[in-house]
């Protein structure tokens, strides 16, 4: 436990124990002879972007090292678990702030783990993370950029919003005590302290303000910000104040032994023994409340004391949560946790899945153990975020303890339960359990795919969108919204809800009066066949041969009938479509579409071949996705349509008529072509051969002649002849006088040669967009290499610009 508030105060006079180890001031830009070292190039860049996308926000220097101390002082705390000497260096574990209105210099000291000489080498000079360098180069210094950078977390480097000179003295159990300092320009440097060990362990951060950062000095000001970004941390945060009290004559007489330099005594009438003095001492004023939030009754803890406690966990200011759950899990584990759902899912989320994430933090008995543990919840819920204070969790928790021991399983069910608690909860509230959906539904049936035991559950949770209405609906209510007869869910997939609607599969339900589910996710499909069934009914594709609406015609005497009356047009577009389909039959579900392309039950149908298509990319060569691409569609022909029955007209006239009816093949291929593309398939022979046999349809309906070419003129461009070529080069040269260069830079003659050389290259003239000839303006270029001459530039500079 961190000592109490009062331990840190000192008595009125008395010599307060924090050093002030620095000594900045503006005439001293550089304090101390060291090392010098180079910042990292991806450390440079960040405080480049640092410094100019959260400019207007400067404050968020105070929130980052306010948590870098908090996490020092956790890290002590966590090692003296299981070393007890640990601490021996300095019992006190807090943060005190003071300022140094003089010296313009504020100073943040910790008594956490402190660095070593090696550790603010890396730590202050390097940026671990990986991918920094990717995603430093997607900024770009815009309003949005502030949203990523504050995710990614900016760090200690926002000291140089406000500072323009920082100075670390750091002491760690392992090391002397170091200085590291910096004025952010390129480099910094590193020296051993002469002053010996002050600190006793920890770190201070000694800020010199940038000219216009007065404000933090204020007390008030600092005040308010410390409160701000102290009010979660569980250490004590002290603001160090010096203070004047007025003591009986007698005191003045102790506080005169001490030697400090702050406390001073101002005797007001020495002549006079009796009367009171005034002392100036300092004192630290505790700032937080210091009591961990989730283990306060949760009737005392407000809205927004969450919604802020929530925010300081995710170390963005401005995020919010959807939704929380503050409980207490008793039995074969005991524990408190706070969990919560953030508004916005991470742009990372599934980026993450596959990675450690640091979505649970693990306290025992209030001490941090971890934040980098995968165990305490399934990958699919790593978009919680959660606070764990267990009583009897190991304190050694690393990963191989994490999956064998008994009470990290306990209360990773409990977490699992207390998740589905929640969303039954929020499910309740319509409109905000669609913000739900629309964030973390993705993240809902990957656990469908990977977490068998919560199936179930899972798929009552699951939302879609639907031709009942604009809103999302459960499986439940369609279950309920079922027609007489109807034995399966009806769904359909497609890239998004306004293709879905049109697709010659979905018309003939709706026309009938069918619900069908719009699965606009890609892996709808996937999740929907590990589900099987719900509630016993099973899941229907639209597209799929095998669709049985239950209120078919069950006369398959009318049915043989409609068979044997297509039977000429069936085998006229089966032979001529003979490599690109199974079969041909008369359709059942088609209302207005001619035509439609189904996939017979174990083959792909089109929004699985587009899914499909994604994987191969990386997987070129899988012979099962060969296999299943070359599988053939079942085409279907709608009886009741104008075009068919057309179609079926000339085939009966000419049973065998596909042999040498070229226009009708055309036709056929025609129809077969736009029937892939509206069932949502890609064209198979790509759209050049589609758009000739569309043509060719125009010329035959125009009565143009099918093999006549197109007649053209191309005027060929001439080549100039070299007498022009050099009188030009000559006339340009003209232009260049000795006199006008200056001695040492490019000569006339040497410019006379690019320029030639330059010509010729565009001889015969650049090809611009179109074949167009592009106009070159010599004379532009010219000036242009006149003013160049008077710069330093290279040569070479301009001979390539030229
Ligand atoms: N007060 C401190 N005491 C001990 N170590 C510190 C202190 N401040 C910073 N460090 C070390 O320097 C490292 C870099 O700090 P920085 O604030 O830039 O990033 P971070 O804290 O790791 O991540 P972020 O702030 O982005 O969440 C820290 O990881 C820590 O090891």
């Amino acid at each position: 436990e961190a000592p109490s508030a009062q331990a840190a105060f000192n008595q009125p006079g008395e010599k307060v124990a924090l050093p002030d180890n620095f000594a900045f001031d503006s005439q001293q830009p550089q304090i101390i002879q060291g090392e010098k070292f180079q910042f990292q190039t991806e450390v440079s860049r960040l405080m480049n972007i640092v410094i100019n996308s959260l400019y207007k926000t400067p404050e968020i220097f105070l929130r980052e090292l306010i948590s870098n101390g908090s996490d020092a002082l956790d890290k002590i705390r966590f090692q003296s678990l299981t070393d007890s000497a640990a601490l021996e260096s300095n019992p006190n574990l807090n943060v005190t702030i003071a300022v140094h209105k003089d010296k313009r210099v504020i100073t943040i000291t910790d008594t956490g783990i402190g660095m070593t000489k090696e550790d603010l080498q890396k730590n202050l000079g390097t940026i671990a993370k990986s991918g920094t360098s990717e995603f430093l180069d997607t900024l770009s210094g815009d309003k949005a950029d502030m949203d990523l950078i504050g995710k990614f977390g900016v760090g200690f480097y926002s000291v140089f919003l406000v500072a323009d000179k920082v100075r670390v003295t750091s002491k760690n159990n392992n090391d002397d005590q170091y200085i590291w300092e910096s004025t952010a320009v390129d480099d910094f440097t590193i020296a051993k302290d002469p002053a010996g060990n002050t600190l006793g362990r920890g770190t201070q951060i000694a800020i010199h303000l940038k000219e216009g950062q007065d404000q933090y000095l204020e007390d008030a000001k600092l005040q308010q910000l410390v409160q701000k970004y102290s009010e979660f941390i569980n250490f004590p945060i002290y603001i160090r104040r010096t203070k004047t009290k007025t003591v009986e004559a007698e005191t003045p007489k102790d506080v005169d032994t001490d030697d400090s330099e702050e406390a001073k005594v101002e005797d007001a009438k020495e002549e006079t023994p009796a009367a009171p003095v005034t002392v100036t001492y300092q004192e630290d004023d505790l700032m937080n409340s210091n009591k961990p939030i989730w283990i306060r009754d949760p009737k005392s803890v407000s809205e927004t004391e969450y919604q802020e406690f929530y925010s300081v966990l995710t170390r963005e200011p401005d995020a919010k949560s959807m939704a929380y759950s503050h409980f207490k899990a008793e039995g074969d584990v005991e524990f408190k946790a706070i969990m919560y759902i953030p508004n916005k899912a991470p742009k990372d989320l599934f980026q993450r899945v596959d990675n450690a994430h640091s979505n649970v933090k693990l306290y025992v008995k209030r001490v941090f153990i971890t934040d980098d543990s995968a165990e305490f919840l399934p990958r699919w819920l790593g978009f919680l975020k959660v606070v764990v204070d267990a009583e009897d969790a190991p304190l050694n928790v690393s990963r191989e303890t994490v999956q064998s021991n008994k009470s990290i399983k306990a209360i990773h069910k409990h977490l699992v339960k207390k998740m589905f608690d929640l969303l039954k909860t929020l499910s309740a509230d319509e409109e905000k359990y669609a913000g739900f959906i629309k964030e973390y539904g993705t993240s809902l049936k990957l656990g469908a795919l990977e977490d068998k035991a919560h199936i179930k559950k899972i798929g009552r949770l699951l939302r879609y969108h639907s031709s009942n209405s604009d809103k999302y609906t459960s499986l439940e209510s369609y279950v309920s919204r079922m027609k007489k007869g109807q034995k399966d869910i009806f769904y359909f997939t497609g890239a998004n809800v306004d293709e879905i609607k049109q697709s010659p599969f979905v018309e003939s339900l709706l026309a009938r009066g069918y619900e069908v589910l719009y699965m606009d996710d890609p892996i709808d499909e996937i999740v929907l066949q590990h589900i099987g069934n719900f509630e016993g009914k099973a899941f229907q594709n639209v597209a799929k041969s095998s669709l049985k609406l239950g209120d078919e015609d069950t006369d398959a005497e009318s049915e043989k009938a409609l068979e044997e009356k297509f039977l000429p047009l069936l085998d006229w577009m089966h032979a001529t479509l003979l490599n690109d389909i199974e079969k041909v039959r008369v359709s059942k579900r088609l209302t207005t579409s001619p035509a439609a392309l189904v996939a017979n039950d174990f083959g792909w149908t089109a929004n699985m071949e587009r899914l499909m298509e994604g994987q191969a990319k990386q997987n070129k060569d899988a012979a099962m996705h060969q296999f299943m691409k070359s599988q053939k569609k079942i085409l279907e022909i709608n009886p009741g349509h104008p075009l068919i029955i057309g179609m079926l007209e000339r085939a009966s006239k000419d049973p065998k008529g596909y042999e040498n009816d070229k226009h009708f093949q055309e036709m056929a291929k025609v129809l077969y072509d736009i029937t892939l593309v509206r069932s949502g398939y890609s064209l198979k022979e790509g759209v050049k051969a589609f758009a000739g046999r569309v043509e060719n349809m125009l010329r035959v309906n125009l009565g143009v002649d099918e093999a006549a070419e197109a007649v053209f003129e191309a005027p060929q461009a001439e080549e100039r002849d070299q007498e022009e070529i050099d009188a030009e080069i000559e006339k340009r040269g003209d232009i260049l006088k000795a006199d006008d260069v200056e001695p040492g830079s490019i000569t006339p003659e040497e410019l006379n040669r690019m320029m030639k050389e330059f010509t010729e290259s565009t001889n015969p003239p650049l090809a611009g967009p179109g074949g167009k000839k592009v106009e070159v303006n010599v004379d532009d270029i010219v000036a242009e290499a006149e003013q160049e001459l008077d710069s330093d530039e290279p040569k070479e500079a301009i001979h390539d610009e030229l």
